[in-house]
């Protein structure tokens, strides 16, 4: 919990506070952020686990709200100092419409820069994503690239173009003059897929193998590298930031960073047996056992059948055309622009990421037996 010797003043705003990466954010901030008086949760759907946080020393205030409602928004912002926006629609399943999508990561966005401007929060952190650069539709391969590898960046999926879009608006509000008079800070952080306690679809892969006998079958080649990053480190990067954004501003203000830390490059099946091995799956196949034509085929009949069930009911699987292309396109990133910048270095050794995630999908596996 923070140092009491410091000046407890102020007050941060966390959107989307009660989600996977929002909950580690949250946490992290009350144990790395001295400075800290107030903290404010907002998120569609509030937590029971918020209750055991209102008895510490700073004060945690929950709201229960929508960031596509502009005014909610700003009436949680006012007095805020700092808001870190992670809040977002996460689909690339097919489950909400492109329209919610945008609505939810643009509009939501949009609504979070014009409650600075009003309500005069001077500094921004927003959660971006890998996928704002790619994979793209072409399925070029980001080899351990950084924030200035030239890439061709073109999408066509809501998820990454909302993103993308979002991150741009938020790029294009620093400088802003907020009320007052000063002006706004902004930066966006990009993690690549993230991993670690509370990761649905490792718990949903970990189903799988379950149902499938304690097996996974080999899908993706093993050559092809998928970036990865412990959420304990994408949440200690947000932190940072958030912490540094005031004097590192002319340095960080519309700045962009990958998020990263030690996890190894592995495919992206690979690198889950790390955690699904210890907890007895094992993974069929040193290459693929189907031929990439025939993944392709069922990804399509995935993507047919969703939109003829879709009157009766949502049929979203992991495979589908975006998220084989996804897994079966190199996208790593290799960049020391955060330590640079504002100092950053993982928390987590990738020793301790893969046996806090391990530990977590034990338990999780005992709880429900
Ligand atoms: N999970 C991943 O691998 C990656 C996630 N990201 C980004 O990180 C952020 C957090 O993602 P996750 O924690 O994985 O997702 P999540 O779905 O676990 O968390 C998102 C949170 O936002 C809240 N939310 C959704 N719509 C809302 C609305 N209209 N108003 C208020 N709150 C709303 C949800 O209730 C949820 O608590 C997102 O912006 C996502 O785009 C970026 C890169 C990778
Ligand atoms: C059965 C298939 C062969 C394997 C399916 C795996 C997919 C479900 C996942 C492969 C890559 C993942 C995405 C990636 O890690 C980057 C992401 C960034 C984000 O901002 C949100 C999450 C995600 C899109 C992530 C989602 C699952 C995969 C597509």
């Amino acid at each position: 919990m923070a140092d009491s010797a410091q000046a407890q003043t102020l007050v941060y705003l966390v959107t989307g506070g009660c989600g996977f990466l929002g909950e580690h954010v949250v946490r992290m901030l009350l144990q790395q952020e001295p400075r800290l008086r107030e903290l404010r949760i907002f998120d569609l759907h509030l937590g029971p686990w918020l209750e055991e946080l209102k008895t510490g020393p700073v004060q945690v205030t929950t709201i229960q709200g929508d960031v596509t409602q502009a005014q909610e928004v700003a009436a949680a912002m006012t007095g805020a100092h700092v808001v870190i926006h992670t809040a977002g629609l996460v689909d690339v399943f097919g489950r909400a419409s492109p329209e919610t999508i945008h609505e939810v990561n643009v509009q939501g966005t949009k609504n979070v820069i014009e409650a600075c401007v009003q309500t005069g929060t001077r500094f921004l952190v927003y959660t971006s994503s890998m996928e704002v650069v790619g994979p793209n539709v072409k399925g070029h391969p980001f080899y351990r690239g950084n924030e200035d590898t030239p890439y061709e960046a073109v999408h066509r999926h809501p998820y990454p173009c909302s993103k993308a879009l979002a991150e741009q608006l938020v790029l294009e509000a620093n400088g802003r003059k907020v009320r007052g008079g000063l002006p706004l800070v902004t930066c966006a952080l990009r993690p690549t897929g993230i991993y670690g306690e509370g990761h649905q679809i490792m718990r949903d892969i970990y189903n799988q193998g379950l149902r499938l006998g304690g097996r996974l079958f080999r899908a993706i080649p093993a050559s092809v590298e998928h970036g990865r990053v412990y959420v304990g480190n994408v949440a200690w990067m947000h932190v940072l930031v958030a912490r540094e954004l005031e004097q590192r501003a002319a340095v960080m203000g519309g700045q962009v960073y990958f998020c990263y830390d030690k996890s190894p490059y592995k495919s992206y099946e690979d690198f889950n047996m790390e955690f699904l091995g210890p907890c007895g799956l094992r993974l069929v196949g040193t290459r693929p056992l189907l031929p990439y034509w025939l993944l392709m085929l069922l990804a399509a009949l995935n993507a047919l059948l969703q939109w003829l069930l879709r009157p009766l009911l949502l049929y979203a699987p992991l495979l589908n055309p975006y998220t084989l292309a996804m897994a079966n396109t190199t996208f790593t990133v290799s960049t020391n622009k955060a330590q640079r910048h504002f100092g950053y270095k993982p928390l987590f050794s990738w020793e301790e990421s893969r046996t806090r995630t391990i530990r977590w999908m034990q338990a999780m596996d005992s709880s429900a037996q």
